[in-house]
């Protein structure tokens, strides 16, 4: 028990530009006024007053939403001090939108202690970089042209590659390109013929246009069964591994690119195939996803051939024989670290050894992908937070099933059911049914360190040195 004091910034800064210089500004002059204050440090991502609870204040203004300390008792000996001048600094650079509260004249704080706690936790880490899509977005921090709920893309002819999906608007990284219901879902049945009687009967509770929807998709695969011909060429499978796959009117105009710039993901909930941008998109650039299985550029080659009928053409393949075996190598490479570092007696046995193969994977998916990696990041993520829950780390695989959620977030969308199942654990780790296996590496969600640089972190979180 005691009595806090403080202030809320209501609303939130933006992290437009606007807010993001007059939130620089505000953390100079307190920086300049406590220069030779011991007990005001800096650290890497925020200021830290060193009395009562130590409050803080963090480098990026976004995220702040309280600055505040228990005002009574032993401990809290000098805070107030702080809390009123910063009060008054915050107020003379942000004016009303800086509310002082104090708990002693029944006056209380704006947000909740748990929405408090989670800004208080993204501190610790520095945000991505986000590229602003309009010159507004760049100034103010919002998206004005997001309201209007206009298509992202239009579609026109492309030489070599038929239709296309090409940007008219600059998409930001995470952004939902469409969500499409599928004309119908199909499973590969064989012989042919049934295959094709089976699209014709499907075909026929179709409306007029759905039907001259799927008529107009292209056929690779010409001849005695046309239905089976589009579908083959067209059809995506309904989540990785499905036997059952869907065709969509717009969605199957996306063309293939081996190092693609959106990702295709089915949703179970809304029983949609979702597009999001995995990487900054630009207006005129053409969006494509990968129908490929990944491998080096020969066995994808030959996979799309048999399996789309096409060759691929796209700037990978295209690289100068020495470049694509650099990338070929990498390939290769990433496709046996994914596929040993899953392996359930090596994560039981050397978890060390797999957590390595992690770390190194995450390197050639970031040199090979540009930093764009999408859905291979977030799926390492959750091996990597796998490993630590068999051996009882809650720290580590809060902060590996917090990078996942992100990274699930920006190829999927929040409604996803994946996503929500890793936001799940990353606040209750333990509910992973692998936790108490082994307590091998056991340490408590708590044990997080604070107030490390980006490097130091990683060093710790990837158990580098030890
Ligand atoms: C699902 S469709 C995509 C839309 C198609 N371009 C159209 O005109 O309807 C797949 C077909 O598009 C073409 N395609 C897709 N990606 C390509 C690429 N990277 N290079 C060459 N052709 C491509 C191939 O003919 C492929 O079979």
């Amino acid at each position: 028990m005691g009595i806090d004091a403080g202030f809320d910034m209501v609303p939130r800064l933006s992290n437009g530009a606007v807010d993001r210089h007059n939130w620089q500004s505000f953390i100079k002059l307190i920086r300049e006024h406590y220069q030779n204050d011991d007990l005001v440090e800096v650290k890497p991502n925020y200021l830290e007053f060193k009395a009562g609870e130590h409050p803080l204040l963090p480098f990026e203004g976004h995220k702040f939403l309280r600055f505040s300390s228990k005002t009574s008792g032993s401990h809290a000996k000098g805070v107030e001090e702080y809390i009123y001048t910063v009060t008054r600094v915050a107020q003379a650079s942000f004016g009303s939108r800086v509310r002082y509260w104090n708990e002693a004249c029944d006056e209380y704080g704006f947000y909740s202690w748990p929405e408090v706690h989670e800004s208080f936790e993204s501190y610790e880490q520095r945000d991505e970089p986000v590229i602003p899509t309009t010159i507004a977005q760049f100034v103010f921090g919002c998206d004005p042209l997001a309201e209007l709920n206009l298509d992202l893309f239009e579609i026109k002819s492309l030489p070599d590659k038929g239709r296309a999906l090409v940007a008219r608007f600059n998409i930001a990284k995470g952004k939902r390109i469409l969500c499409e219901k599928p004309l119908f879902t199909t499973e590969n049945l064989s012989p042919i013929t049934l295959m094709e009687s089976n699209i014709a009967t499907k075909l026929k509770t179709l409306s007029k246009t759905e039907q001259r929807q799927f008529l107009s998709l292209h056929n690779n695969f010409p001849g005695k069964h046309p239905f089976s011909g589009i579908v083959k060429t067209n059809a995506l499978p309904c989540g990785p591994g499905a036997v059952t796959s869907g065709v969509y009117p717009t969605i199957c105009l996306i063309n293939h690119r081996c190092l693609p710039n959106a990702h295709n993901n089915w949703n179970s909930d809304l029983q949609r195939e979702t597009i999001h941008a995995i990487q900054y998109i630009r207006a005129g650039d053409e969006i494509t996803i990968p129908y490929d299985q990944g491998g080096s550029s020969s066995s994808r080659r030959t996979y799309l051939q048999n399996a789309f009928g096409f060759d691929c053409t796209c700037t990978l393949c295209s690289l100068s024989p020495p470049e694509l075996e650099s990338s070929d190598a990498r390939r290769v490479q990433i496709q046996l670290l994914d596929d040993s570092i899953g392996n359930p007696d090596r994560v039981l046995n050397k978890p060390s050894d797999s957590l390595a193969d992690g770390h190194r994977l995450l390197q050639l998916l970031d040199e090979e992908y540009q930093g764009s990696a999408g859905a291979l990041n977030a799926k390492l993520y959750y091996d990597v937070f796998q490993i630590c829950i068999t051996h009882g780390d809650l720290a580590r695989a809060s902060v590996f099933a917090e990078r996942g959620y992100k990274a699930r977030v920006v190829c999927e969308g929040e409604d996803s059911p994946e996503t929500r199942k890793v936001k799940e654990l990353m606040g209750k780790p333990e509910g992973h049914g692998n936790f108490g296996v082994s307590m091998r590496w056991k340490i408590t969600k708590k044990m997080v360190p604070k107030g490390l640089d980006d490097v130091e972190f990683d060093k710790w979180l990837w158990r580098q040195g030890r």
